[in-house]
């Protein structure tokens, strides 16, 4: 075997192999030379120095395709590392490893590189860091909730388990859209008919051309105090909830079964109130995430943001956010039209209190040694009667945010911001609601909450909010993330968008925001909120409502959880409206 071998220097034999062969007819016909077919030792030593060097340069090139490959695949993990010890160095002159680690991960989301494969997307999604904040801050200026009450919060969360026939049920809801579009167009139709209605609507400008009007319709509604509903105990509407958000569950085929003695209890409850068609007919589709895109409107360029979570978080949130998304002229009708509103509505509001202690720790906070029992409320509510509102209104010195509501079908507006949100962030106009226009006097805040959180349990179904800013803040009433140590400045025509459930339709505490005090001047945000799930409601205004009696042109103040930014005042009752009409309506969504 030894002596068969080929000393090194010597070149071996060449056996011409069929593929040489055919490699060397291959070489003359693309040299179409007869010279260079022919074996001399020139020729041959030329040979050899070109194998080598052929040799030589293959080892080269595979060295480089191998480097080329590690860069390609390890550069935008090695430039994002560097920019964000950058970003993170220049904001905070040093930061953990750990975080900066966390960073990469939510860079790295399942969101993004799905976004990545659609080449507007890639082009215009800038990643930036959310302004930091101490948590110390927090903690000064908002007070967490409860912990043991926010334990069960997130304990509840997650006891609400999907069911595994939720994929079934959204395909078969995709295949019902055609009958929702359908129906939806109905319902357009008769939500403006609707808003013919009975008072005349008070109109704002929106830019040139473009009215808003807010409807004042419910204001005329004097409820009967014997149609007032008892609100159901929490165990029931939770039962009735995962129901809502199972809709394959036996619980579900039950009330299928008992759809005639629910289709009565229905009647009952609408009264002589025939149940339209359009009712009847509704179809419910799903809405689990969003898709957030670069768009064009009115000659401004608007590309999304996204804000990185800044602390350590597993969680599905995703905050975007676009700037100048509403033009200067939007934004300055929409709040003309929400002062005029607020202003028109000049009853004294009547006030609820989320429950006997809020109103306690009010009447304390203004130094009114009043004793109070759940006597005080009018019956089947959280709310106090007419005079005792007006007592109360002058003891708490109008200390409130304002809210003011507008449908799809009562503005010209809330069409074409439908669309835009659409077009930019992916979100289906029928699974928005109402859009709410809250002004925020110096001095007042909002609670820390989510948006889909109530009463610790997952009952509003906000799978994604819409934030906009209407206007500049001197100081102070940025939009914050506690957990995901994100805060935003209010800026005029500025969108924010984050979902508050997880794809698969949990309630993420992690979404929980505080709409921080404002210092100087005052905050106006337009709000849209998307459903996890369509409801017939949504859209327009429910039917009358299970309520206390109250006169035209009053509002409601809502006092919830006692701190800072516990008020609330409403132009509309819609909150507790559209989940008691979501209740009574179950059997047909
Ligand atoms: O005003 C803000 O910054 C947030 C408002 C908000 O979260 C809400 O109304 O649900
Ligand atoms: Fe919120």
């Amino acid at each position: 075997m030894a002596r068969k071998r080929v000393p090194a220097k010597t070149k071996p034999p060449v056996v011409d192999s069929p593929t040489s062969q055919q490699g060397k007819s291959d070489e003359s016909k693309h040299l179409g030379s007869p010279q260079m077919r022919s074996p001399n030792n020139q020729h041959k030593n030329h040979d050899d120095s070109a194998f080598r060097l052929t040799s030589h340069a293959r080892v080269l090139f595979l060295i480089c395709l191998i480097l080329g490959l590690i860069g390609v695949l390890f550069f935008p993990k090695i430039i994002s590392l560097v920019n964000s010890v950058n970003d993170v160095g220049l904001t905070l002159g040093f930061r953990d490893v750990k975080d900066i680690r966390q960073q990469q991960k939510v860079e790295l989301s399942p969101l993004k590189t799905k976004q990545n494969e659609d080449d507007d997307y890639d082009e215009e999604v800038t990643i930036m860091k959310g302004d930091l904040m101490e948590d110390e801050e927090i903690q000064k200026e908002e007070p967490p909730l409860d912990e043991d009450n926010e334990r069960n919060n997130r304990a509840d969360t997650r006891k609400t388990i999907v069911s595994p026939l939720q994929n079934k049920a959204d395909e078969k809801n995709q295949t019902k859209d055609k009958n929702a579009e359908k129906t939806s167009s109905d319902k357009k139709k008769s939500a403006s008919s609707e808003t013919g209605s009975k008072i005349p609507p008070r109109n704002g400008r929106v830019g040139p051309g473009k009215p808003i009007i807010l409807n004042a319709e419910t204001d005329h509604i004097v409820l009967d105090p014997s149609q007032m509903k008892i609100i159901d105990s929490p165990s029931q509407k939770q039962s009735e909830h995962q129901n809502k958000r199972n809709p394959n569950s036996k619980k579900q085929e039950k009330e299928t079964g008992n759809e005639k003695k629910n289709k009565e209890k229905e009647k009952q409850i609408a009264g002589n109130e025939t149940i339209e068609d359009e009712i009847q007919n509704f179809q419910s589709t799903f809405h689990t995430t969003f898709t957030p895109k670069k768009i064009f409107d009115g000659g401004r360029r608007i590309p999304p943001v996204e804000l990185l979570a800044q602390k350590p978080t597993n969680s599905s949130v995703k905050v975007f956010l676009f700037d100048d998304f509403l033009s200067a002229e939007e934004c300055a009708g929409l709040m003309r039209a929400h002062d005029s509103h607020v202003k028109a509505l000049n009853k004294t509001p009547i006030l609820c209190f989320d429950s006997v202690e809020t109103l306690r720790s009010h009447l304390k906070d203004v130094k009114k040694n009043i004793r109070v029992t759940p006597n005080d409320f009018t019956p089947g509510t959280k709310c106090v009667n007419t005079s005792f509102s007006l007592q109360l209104t002058a003891w708490l010195k109008g200390n409130w945010s304002y809210s003011t509501a507008f449908y799809p079908g009562e503005s010209v507006f809330s069409k074409v911001a439908a669309d835009r949100i659409q077009k930019a962030m992916g979100l289906d106009p029928k699974s928005g609601g109402k859009f709410q226009i809250t002004s925020y006097p110096i001095g007042k805040a909002y609670k820390e909450h989510t948006d889909c959180l109530l009463d610790g349990k997952d009952s509003r179904d906000r799978v994604v909010s819409v934030l906009m800013y209407l206007n500049d803040v001197d100081d102070g009433g940025e939009t914050r993330f506690p957990e995901l140590g994100i805060w935003v400045k209010p800026k005029r025509g500025r969108a924010l968008v984050w979902n508050n459930m997880s794809p698969e339709g949990y309630c993420e505490p992690h979404s929980k925001h505080i709409a921080s005090v404002v210092k100087k001047g005052s905050k106006y945000v337009l709000i849209r909120w998307y459903y996890y799930k369509t409801f017939y409601s949504l859209g327009r205004r429910p039917p009358a409502p299970h309520l206390p009696a109250r006169e035209a042109l009053q509002a409601m103040v809502m006092c919830d959880v006692y701190n800072s930014g516990s008020c609330r005042w409403y132009d509309e009752w819609s909150y507790e409206h559209l989940l008691e009409y979501e209740r009574n309506k179950l059997t047909l969504i």
